[in-house]
């Protein structure tokens, strides 16, 4: 309708923003390995994609696990959470490894936000481990495991979604 305030994106109700680079990233997710390696061994990792993908690698490598299945999920539009939709479910080799409730199977995402994404994937694997690198707190009852707690009006810039640019000085004029 006509002045109606336009609605607002996940990121700007947020408020405040937390940028990781990719050095803190790969600090952070190593940091969420030596906690994993406490709780496994894992048969497999399931990254959640596309957020997952990366913090899967990193922490397979650490764990010197070899099978990595995804499952492929779409739920934020840029910044805008819709529908949850899966587009690709786990595969038929990896649910058999879980033993078909995901015992022994580390899932693997970036975050856990609202909590909608993780909620989805622990009901189809409701044994597996869920681990993320960030958690903020509608989320994390979700998580078995995580690095750092962000406030929930804080969102996240991960390192792939971002690049180096110029930021003009706080002080009018002092460039
Ligand atoms: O806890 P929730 O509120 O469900 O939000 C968390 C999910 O949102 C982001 O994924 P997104 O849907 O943006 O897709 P992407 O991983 O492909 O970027 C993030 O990677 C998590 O998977
Ligand atoms: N990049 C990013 N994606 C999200 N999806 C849900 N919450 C977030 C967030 O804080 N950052
Ligand atoms: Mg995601």
């Amino acid at each position: 309708m006509a002045g109606e305030a336009p609605e607002l994106s996940a990121q700007e109700r947020a408020g405040k923003a937390f940028p990781v680079s990719w050095d803190q990233f790969h600090r952070d997710c190593r940091a969420l390995t030596w906690r994993l390696n406490e709780v496994g061994p894992f048969h497999a990792v399931i990254a959640i994609t596309r957020g997952g993908l990366v913090p899967a690698a990193i922490v397979a490598r650490e764990l010197g696990v070899r099978i990595i299945d995804t499952v492929c999920i779409a739920s934020y539009d840029h910044d805008k959470q819709g529908e949850l939709q899966v587009l690709k479910g786990m595969s038929e080799a990896a649910i058999k490894l879980g033993g078909g409730t995901g015992k022994g199977l580390l899932i693997v995402d970036d975050l856990v936000d609202t909590g909608k994404t993780g909620r989805l994937v622990r009901d189809m694997l409701p044994d597996a481990h869920f681990a993320t690198v960030y958690a903020k707190p509608k989320g994390r009852p979700l998580v078995d495991t995580f690095i750092t707690e962000v406030s929930q009006d804080t969102w996240i810039f991960f390192p792939w979604d971002t690049a180096l640019s110029y930021h003009p000085p706080l002080r009018d004029g002092a460039a």
